[in-house]
């Protein structure tokens, strides 16, 4: 009778609504799960921990690096962990490979909302005036420019989903210079004003962008310095907390810029050093 289908319409609805608001409740605001992320030069260090991080709380993560040797093992690894991962290797100083990474995300994960700019490189140490006009076009290619037309590529991407985030990688650096890391630390600067300048115009897309800027991390990238006692030391001095920084601290920071817990931040970038600065 048409009251029994009334009566069961009823009850199919109460159902549903009582899954969503379970599905609702059950997924704390700090879930990335259904969300997709790219993140670059991610086969090590903070990249690998960050795709750690953000695939823990449930993201499809993207994993790229140079070599393919290299991405595999970090795509092993992060399934052993029961991290949804897909791989592919990315220059992202080529546009073509930039294409191909932002392209693969999209065949293979249906989408891009959050986009991690980590890769970085230093092919530079001593003093500035002595640095040449290629060891600048390279740190600014891969550490600053990359960053940004990578950003160009995924924002469509984005908007498709009607938001998303850009995290980039400084440094501390990026604020007061290290010695005979001149140029590299004039590259981290720069992100801090990338971040700046692109928050404003994509917020209206529902796109946040923010920056972290690490202390010393122990990773490869770092190892001259931490492998050095008495620079360790003298660094150390320097810090709050008596140790180099793990990678997975910075990860952390980055899946909390990525969530909702985030959703009030953008333009800003947050340090991680373990309180640098610190006299006691
Ligand atoms: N370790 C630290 O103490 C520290 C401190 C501050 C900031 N950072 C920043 O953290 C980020 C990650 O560094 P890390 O410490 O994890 O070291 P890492 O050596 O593991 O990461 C840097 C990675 O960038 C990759 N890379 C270089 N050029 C590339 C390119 N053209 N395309 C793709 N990948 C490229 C390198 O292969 C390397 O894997 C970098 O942006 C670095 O500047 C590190």
């Amino acid at each position: 009778s048409s009251l029994q289908v009334m009566w069961r319409t009823a009850l199919r609805c109460v159902k549903a609504n009582c899954v969503f608001a379970h599905r609702r409740m059950s997924q704390s605001p700090s879930s990335l799960s259904g969300k997709v992320a790219i993140i670059t030069a991610s086969t090590d260090g903070i990249g690998l921990a960050t795709a750690e991080a953000l695939g823990r709380r449930g993201a499809h993560v993207v994993v790229s690096s140079r070599h393919q040797a290299n991405v595999d093992r970090a795509v092993n690894l992060l399934q052993s962990h029961n991290i949804i991962v897909t791989g592919t290797t990315c220059n992202v100083g080529k546009a073509e490979d930039r294409e191909k990474l932002v392209q693969t995300a999209v065949d293979h994960c249906g989408g891009i909302d959050i986009l991690v700019s980590n890769a970085a490189v230093n092919p530079f140490f001593g003093n500035i005036m002595d640095s040449t006009e290629e060891v600048w076009d390279k740190i600014l290619a891969v550490n600053v420019k990359a960053a940004f037309l990578l950003t160009k590529l995924v924002v469509p991407h984005m908007e498709k989903r009607r938001g998303g985030n850009v995290v980039f990688v400084s440094s501390v650096g990026g604020y007061q210079p290290f010695p005979a890391l001149g140029p590299y630390s004039v590259s981290k600067t720069a992100l801090l004003g990338l971040t700046r300048a692109l928050a404003p115009e994509l917020a209206q897309s529902n796109i946040r962008v923010n920056c972290v800027a690490p202390g010393i991390i122990k990773t490869r990238f770092s190892a001259a310095l931490w492998e050095n006692e008495d620079l360790m030391e003298d660094f150390q001095r320097q810090l709050c907390i008596k140790r180099a920084g793990r990678p997975e601290e910075i990860g952390g920071v980055i899946a909390f810029l990525c969530s909702d817990d985030a959703s009030y931040i953008t333009g800003e970038t947050i340090t991680a050093t373990g309180g640098m600065g610190c006299r006691l």
